[in-house]
């Protein structure tokens, strides 16, 4: 089985993380994000993927390589897929697909069944079928109304509230028949969403919803990505290999806590939980809450770090805070006794120097 995972995107909202890494590479329990939609792929039986790349593309290249060790064959498309969107870079592969394939974006955690989903597909025989999920607020998302027989009947991506009709929203994920590349014209900016669904539509041919109740977060926000973290640690996102689980050890109770190798913890206070990538080295009498922290970051006593998301070679002085909804870039250098306020962006590469005050526009 072939599928296509769209990987080039510029991860704008979650800047400044996507400096240095795309976002498919960015450290969700400290492994790329891709590896869990790859894995769920490989696991029903999909053995050759296209990865659809642009943005820092030798980052992901690098990683998956040839896809030997994720027992997958693993293809990269070339050129500037940006320009194309999402629909006109795949028209590159059209020569390569053989069947009904998978296609999925790489910013999204979810437990789709994705078997009961390609055989939906089959069983309703239309050209296209777009996996729904169901959302407070559909007004970020793209919303389909469906007919009783789960056809599409209208399309509308980013509605505004009084537009949206239902909300049943577009995952990202769906299932093509290679008859889609007829509608998808050479080198010219094509977007699913915007393009091909409504293309779809407006010559009657049939595209389907397929509705499921399986977790499904679109990480691609500084909050949703913490959400998403908090709702592996309840058990709602299941994480095939990742077992998180209550405090141990000389960390104090109350929060989770999941590490990745060589990480240094003393007095350490956790509160809602923490994920620390590899190499992380905490001073005494650190509180952090609801955080998540890159490889190779140092925090050093008595700092604070709360509802944050801290890159990667991060040096957190003595006393620093960092308030709820801040990101701190790749190695940033926050002197002693700083305080980042809520919402900040600290973009990679700066330097706080000690007792400056970041406070928000
Ligand atoms: C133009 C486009 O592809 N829009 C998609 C896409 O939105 P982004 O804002 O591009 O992430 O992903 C959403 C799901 O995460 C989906 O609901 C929407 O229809």
């Amino acid at each position: 089985m072939q599928a296509v995972l769209l990987a080039g995107g510029k991860g704008t909202r979650l800047l400044p993380l996507t400096v240095y890494r795309p976002k498919p590479m960015i450290p969700f329990f400290n492994r790329p994000l891709m590896e869990y939609i790859l894995e769920a792929l490989v696991n029903i039986g999909v053995d050759e993927v296209f990865v659809l790349v642009g943005y820092l593309k030798e980052k992901i290249m690098e990683h998956f390589g040839d896809g030997e060790e994720f027992g997958v064959e693993i293809h990269y498309s070339n050129g500037d897929n940006l320009k194309l969107g999402t629909a006109g870079a795949i028209k590159k592969i059209e020569g390569k697909i053989e069947d009904s394939f998978l296609v999925a974006s790489t910013d999204i955690l979810t437990n789709i069944n994705f078997k009961d989903l390609y055989e939906f597909h089959k069983k309703k025989d239309g050209v296209a079928t777009m996996a729904l999920t169901r959302v407070e607020d559909p007004s970020h998302y793209g919303v389909a109304i469906l007919d009783t027989d789960l056809r599409i009947r209208s399309f509308k991506e980013k509605p505004r509230p009084e537009e949206a009709l239902s909300n049943l929203v577009n995952t990202g994920i769906y299932v093509l028949e290679p008859e889609v590349f007829d509608l998808i014209p050479e080198g010219k900016n094509f977007d699913f969403s915007l393009h091909l669904f409504p293309k779809i539509l407006e010559e009657g041919l049939p595209l389907y919803g397929y509705p499921f109740d399986e977790y499904w977060n679109d990480v691609g926000r500084p909050s949703t990505y913490l959400q998403a973290t908090e709702d592996a640690f309840a058990g709602k996102l299941k994480l095939p290999q990742i077992s998180v689980g209550p405090l141990k050890g000389n960390v104090e109770r109350g929060g989770s806590l999941y590490t990745g190798r060589k990480c240094v913890l003393r007095k350490t206070r956790i509160i809602g939980f923490a994920v620390l990538g590899d190499n992380v080295k905490i001073g005494k009498n650190v509180k952090i809450e609801r955080s998540v922290i890159f490889s190779n970051v140092v925090i050093e006593e008595g700092a604070e770090i709360r509802e944050a998301i801290i890159g990667e070679n991060v040096y957190i002085g003595k006393g620093v805070v960092v308030e709820p909804g801040s990101v701190i870039g790749d190695n940033a250098i926050i002197e002693d006794f700083s305080r980042i306020g809520a919402n900040v962006k600290i973009w990679a590469d700066s330097r706080i120097g000690r007792e400056s005050v970041i406070l928000p526009d």
